[in-house]
């Protein structure tokens, strides 16, 4: 074997990863997601992080029963208990604010002001009466069959590799919290930073600070928390969501990391393809598993594997603060 050849010998190329030459598994361009892998994996899962959205990125965008997913706000606004008012009153919100959500003219600082005022206003609403949180639970637990395929194999892998996951959420983070826990995904690397139910004198109070929104739904938020210095020289990061603004939840992070954005594509294929194409690095259509950010995990543990063929697992030593930020 030459020495150029004996050079090449480990590294990866997009044609022998499967996974990734799925027809439905898009890539604007190949070479640069090839060079990521390749880092990844030369780097090991001890420089890894896994940062992904939950509504419709954790759970599903379609199930095969066609059963709709309720997302995290959803299943807060399924509980029986909330006062007749509520579901009225959010239902005016949602119209009023998500079309500026949405809104592709308005400039981001402008709509930023909007969601704030959004989800303060929510934030009202949930408050002034007795909540029981089981109600949430009950509720979740119907959804925890709306997770993506091979969801238990994509975290326990994650566990297994003592590499931290953030589970990003602008919804409500308790419902985020009993779908995973319900579904026994809520390992000790696992942490969800979201908006969480507040009480005072036994009754709702809103959410807790600080409010996560779409327009801010990135690390910058986690500045200086504990969770901030457990990743913060974790450089190579998987991100995964849904929603265009999901591809910016890494912002934040040093500029010299090396950041594999995966994008969920189902609504509107055709009309959405280019912007996603040009946001995401890889583009799953109509993909309801997780096969994908499985593929590439499991090159990055072979080579862990080849590397340090006595280690086993250490997953008892990543334990992620779980409290707020
Ligand atoms: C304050 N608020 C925000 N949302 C929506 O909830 C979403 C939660 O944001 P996300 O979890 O980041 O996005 P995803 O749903 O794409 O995964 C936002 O994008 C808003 O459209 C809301 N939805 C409902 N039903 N009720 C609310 O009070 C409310
Ligand atoms: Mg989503």
């Amino acid at each position: 074997m030459g020495k150029e050849q004996d050079e090449n010998a480990g590294y990866l190329r997009i044609q022998d990863i499967p996974a990734l030459n799925q027809s439905h598994c898009k890539m604007r361009d190949p070479e640069r997601v090839e060079k990521i892998i390749n880092e990844f994996v030369c780097g090991g899962p001890e420089r890894m992080q896994f940062v992904s959205d939950f509504d419709y990125t954790i759970t599903k965008q379609r199930t095969e029963d066609n059963l709709p997913v309720l997302s995290s706000f959803g299943i807060f606004n399924a509980c029986k208990s909330l006062p007749t008012y509520f579901k009225e009153e959010s239902d005016k919100l949602f119209h009023k604010y998500r079309p500026i959500e949405i809104d592709p003219h308005m400039p981001i600082e402008e709509k930023v002001q909007h969601m704030i005022e959004w989800w303060t206003q929510s934030a009202k609403l949930a408050s002034g009466f007795a909540f029981d949180e089981t109600e949430i639970e009950h509720t979740a637990s119907k959804f925890k069959r709306a997770l993506r395929d091979h969801t238990h194999e994509l975290f326990a892998t994650l566990l297994r590799l003592q590499i931290p996951v953030l589970v990003f959420s602008a919804g409500l983070g308790n419902s985020v919290v009993s779908v995973l826990q319900q579904a026994n995904i809520m390992h000790p690397n696992v942490k969800v930073v979201s908006n969480f139910l507040q009480y005072r004198n036994g009754v709702l109070d809103g959410f807790q600070q600080p409010m996560i929104h779409t327009f801010n739904k990135n690390e910058t938020v986690l500045d200086g928390s504990e969770y901030y210095e457990l990743v913060h020289t974790r450089d190579h990061i998987i991100v995964m969501g849904d929603s265009l603004g999901d591809a910016d939840m890494a912002n934040g992070v040093p500029a010299s990391s090396h950041i594999m954005k995966i994008g969920f594509l189902f609504d509107h294929v055709e009309a959405n393809m280019e912007k996603y194409m040009n946001t995401f690095d890889i583009v799953l259509v109509d993909d309801q598993t997780m096969d994908v950010p499985r593929a590439l995990l499991a090159l990055v543990e072979q080579r862990h594997q080849l590397r340090h063929p006595h280690v086993t697992n250490g997953a008892s030593a990543i334990v992620l603060p779980n409290a707020a930020l």
